[in-house]
């Protein structure tokens, strides 16, 4: 698989090594940084790695800040993306199976590298669902979906 991978200054610390846990496993990783551990901003990098998504340049997108929240909102703001933030197997699981996610919002702060590679091991080796749970994310997509109108409803 082709993976995005990038985090903020907070999920720096397991950054390199979840590439290197994806690389060891044959998938091919895109790091798009950061390089240190520098102060910065998540939605820089979170922007990276959901527009080589929604591109198709890559198959899913690992993003690692502090809490995970922050740079999965900013991802699922890209059209294309379903990104959302992950702490546990079973949500991986199901954020695959139901959602069809393909962007995976992870904690550098509060959970663990270990748990992260289980969280990783969920998140890329399921598969979607499909059956009833596809309308809903077709709808989902659906940018003109009269069900949602926007703040005007
Ligand atoms: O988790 C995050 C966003 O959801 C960030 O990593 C967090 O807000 C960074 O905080 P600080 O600037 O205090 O290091």
């Amino acid at each position: 698989m082709r993976i995005a991978i990038a985090s903020d200054h907070a999920g720096f610390v397991q950054k390199d090594p979840l590439a290197e846990y994806l690389r060891a496993q044959g998938h091919e990783v895109v790091d798009c940084g950061p390089d240190s551990d520098e102060r910065c901003d998540y939605p820089d990098y979170a922007d990276k790695v959901a527009r080589r998504v929604a591109r198709g340049e890559v198959d899913r997108g690992v993003l690692i800040c502090g809490t995970g929240l922050g740079i999965a909102m900013t991802a699922d703001k890209v059209a294309g993306v379903r990104a959302t933030p992950i702490q546990t197997v079973e949500f991986a699981r199901l954020a695959r199976e139901h959602n069809d996610a393909n962007v995976i919002g992870l904690s550098g702060r509060f959970v663990s590298l270990e748990d992260n590679e289980k969280i990783l091991d969920a998140f890329l080796t399921t598969e979607f669902g499909g059956g009833r749970h596809t309308a809903r994310v077709e709808k989902m997509m659906r940018e003109d979906d009269p069900a949602f109108p926007g703040v005007e409803a």
